[in-house]
């Protein structure tokens, strides 16, 4: 299982507004490994998240998951690539005020086709691995930041995705919680044996991730003469 990103490239907007955010981009990421995608504010992290998650055709360039090329796909395989084999946790979580937290997860599993009955268990022990064991029946709104971001982590996991997204997860959260965190999301990569690709600028992400991927790296230093 691997992610390969060969000569990506994405312009987006018109006129003035034209902007290539991604010129020839390679990249590759490695099953069982969560990589920190880092680089300064606009420098096209949330781009490649885009683009490497089926949401955004690449104007050039191939997204080969396991060999097999996401661009080059029909809209519907791209669709249902996405509600198969790859997960998303976007920067504020997006959870559903209202709904218990197992439901947070069953919703999504029901819009991806999958029935409650079935999944309900599974969503459950998984909740639990992920420390909210003791908060099954909570509503979205009385958890904490870190707690919702744990949701969104599960939700994200419940269909086994080839592919994990994680945008920015710990911009709502403190030191403390960010660096737990991410140590689950690093686990739990480690053990599912996902590709999972984290942007942010969080130096708590970094320094726990398995590696890094600089968007925008600076210039080799010259040698003075
Ligand atoms: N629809 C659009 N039209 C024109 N330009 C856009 C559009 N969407 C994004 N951009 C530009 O593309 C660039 C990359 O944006 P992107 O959100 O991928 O960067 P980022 O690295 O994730 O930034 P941040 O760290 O601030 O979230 C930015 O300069 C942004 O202004």
């Amino acid at each position: 299982m691997s992610l390969e990103l060969r000569g990506i490239s994405v312009t987006l907007g018109h006129g003035d507004a034209r902007v290539t955010v991604l010129d020839g981009l390679d990249a590759t990421f490695a099953a069982g490994t969560a990589t920190a995608l880092v680089g300064p504010s606009g420098s096209g992290k949330s781009t490649l998240l885009a683009v490497a998650g089926a949401l955004l055709r690449p104007d050039a360039g191939q997204v080969l998951l396991d060999g097999a090329d996401l661009a080059a796909l029909s809209e519907r395989d791209r669709a249902r690539a996405r509600r198969e084999r790859i997960g998303y946790m976007f920067q504020s979580g997006n959870l559903l005020g209202g709904l218990v937290v197992v439901d947070q997860l069953l919703a999504a599993a029901s819009i991806a086709g999958r029935s409650h009955r079935q999944l309900r268990p599974r969503a459950e022990e998984l909740l639990t691995e992920l420390g909210l064991g003791h908060r099954l029946r909570h509503r979205a709104d009385q958890l904490s930041g870190g707690e919702r971001q744990r949701v969104a982590l599960g939700r994200a996991l419940l269909l086994e995705p080839a592919l994990l997204l994680v945008d920015e997860p710990t911009a709502a959260v403190d030191r403390t919680q960010a660096r737990a965190l991410t140590e689950l999301i690093v686990g739990t990569t480690a053990g599912r044996g996902c590709v999972t690709v984290i942007a942010t600028h969080d130096p708590a992400v970094l320094a726990v991730a398995d590696s890094a991927f600089d968007m925008a790296p600076s210039p080799p230093e010259r040698l003075s003469a």
